[in-house]
């Protein structure tokens, strides 16, 4: 069974009938993705969220800028918090399903990615 690298595959775009992942394929995905939590806290909506935790202030601007051009480049797209001076949080969902498809995982992998860097 092959399986998808997300960190070199590419967002698709999406519409109603994209495939929303099935709970053993979001959990064998989550696995290339550590660090990354499952928020199923809104019914039937499940999310991956993520906090990640700047210098300062500017920092987590500067990080924000990064999260855009991932974001633009795969026309996928997070949710993007800033929710202390030094903190940003990042929920990522397929906003045409409500829902997790493999977009979410890829568009997590390369946040993942160009945050490290
Ligand atoms: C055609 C293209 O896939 C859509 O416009 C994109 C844009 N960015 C998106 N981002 C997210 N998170 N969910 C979507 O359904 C979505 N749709």
């Amino acid at each position: 069974m092959q399986v998808v690298r997300l960190e070199t595959a590419q967002c698709q775009p999406c519409y109603s009938k994209t495939e929303v992942l099935t709970i053993h394929k979001i959990e064998e995905y989550l696995t290339q993705i550590p660090g990354w939590q499952l928020d199923t806290s809104k019914q039937d909506s499940p999310r991956l969220r993520r906090t990640f935790t700047g210098k300062d202030f500017n920092h987590c601007v500067d990080m924000v800028c990064k999260i855009r051009n991932v974001a633009q480049k795969e026309n996928h797209h997070p949710e993007i918090h800033l929710t202390s001076f030094n903190r940003l949080e990042v929920v990522i969902q397929t906003f045409a399903v409500n829902n997790l498809t493999i977009n979410d995982f890829i568009l997590a992998a390369k946040i993942t990615t160009c945050l490290s860097t």
